[in-house]
């Protein structure tokens, strides 16, 4: 199956309340508390137990009716899920679950391929409790496991212990100048190889021009790079001021605590598939998948 680079018009009927003005928050405020007791205050909440479809039902309602919330929804979360039939992963990881709306649409659709397991990698304990609580209800606790730490350490600690040696699948969707280190600290550990597919949220909205640039580079291009000295610290170029700064109040300053030179050898081929934010303003997932890697000669 190939998948489109382009998806139907955004469907209004699904409008998640738009996202607040710059300077409001939009996260971390206690909406996703309030989120977890309007699911389970739901009056068909026996129907919802162990239904993943019914549970994204009563988190997209609330996003719909009374707060936003930055979940993948239900566009974008369409490209990612005919990713996974197509890939069928046997695992797979997901930088950024937040209140595991992604967790539990990509779960299932994981489990429905005959998938194994599914491994949430998310920074804020507390938002971590409420996936656990949602993942719980949608039946999909043995399936699901969510790791609580930042992706980089999380990352290096499953690669060597043994648990994931090889990326299958990835979904990238949390911190946005990391997505970068984070695939160089997989490519270096050797976790990036043929067959490894990626699929990168927010790559238009609010965008993360150093990410499409390193994943759309030729090898000749990330050799000369690395010659010269880059892939230091985050990259913040072409990076919104807020996204930067959108989780120094609680975590404080963003620096990786891993830092890898990547591996630039490995040949990506990425393509953009335009859709939509849950919101319906645009944006754009990035799906690169890796086809081989060039011996240095
Ligand atoms: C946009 S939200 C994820 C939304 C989720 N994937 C969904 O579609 O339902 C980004 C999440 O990444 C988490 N995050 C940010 N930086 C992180 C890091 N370095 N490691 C792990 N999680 C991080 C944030 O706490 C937040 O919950």
């Amino acid at each position: 199956m190939t998948i489109p680079s382009s998806s139907p018009a955004f469907d209004e009927s699904k409008a998640y309340i738009p996202h607040p003005p710059e300077g409001q928050p939009w996260f971390d405020d206690g909406r996703e508390i309030q989120l977890l007791h309007f699911v389970y205050n739901q009056p068909n909440i026996e129907e919802i137990r162990g239904n993943p479809r019914k549970v994204l039902d009563a988190i997209d309602e609330f996003a719909k009716s009374q707060q936003y919330l930055m979940n993948v929804g239900h566009a974008k979360g369409k490209i990612v899920t005919d990713l996974i039939e197509e890939v069928r992963p046997a695992t797979m990881l997901e930088l950024g679950g937040y209140v595991g709306y992604s967790t539990i649409l990509f779960a299932d659709a994981v489990r429905r391929a005959g998938g194994k397991r599914y491994l949430s990698l998310e920074r804020n304990p507390e938002f971590a409790a409420v996936a656990t609580l949602l993942v719980d209800l949608a039946g999909l606790r043995d399936f699901v496991r969510i790791i609580i730490g930042r992706s980089d350490l999380s990352l290096h600690k499953l690669y060597t212990s043994g648990e994931v040696k090889h990326v299958e699948l990835m979904f990238l969707d949390h911190y946005k100048p990391a997505y970068t280190t984070d695939l160089k600290l997989c490519e270096y550990y050797g976790m990036v190889s043929p067959g490894t597919v990626l699929a990168a949220d927010n790559v238009l909205s609010p965008g993360n021009p150093p990410y499409l640039e390193y994943v759309r580079s030729s090898v000749a291009q990330k050799r000369k790079a690395v010659q010269d000295g880059a892939g230091k610290g985050y990259n913040y170029e072409g990076i919104k001021e807020h996204t930067k700064n959108q989780y120094k109040n609680k975590e404080g300053d963003e620096q990786p605590a891993l830092d890898f030179p990547g591996n630039p050898n490995i040949v990506y081929e990425s393509t953009l598939h335009h859709s939509f934010e849950p919101t319906g303003e645009p944006d754009g997932v990035e799906i690169t998948k890796c086809v081989g890697i060039e011996q240095e000669s």
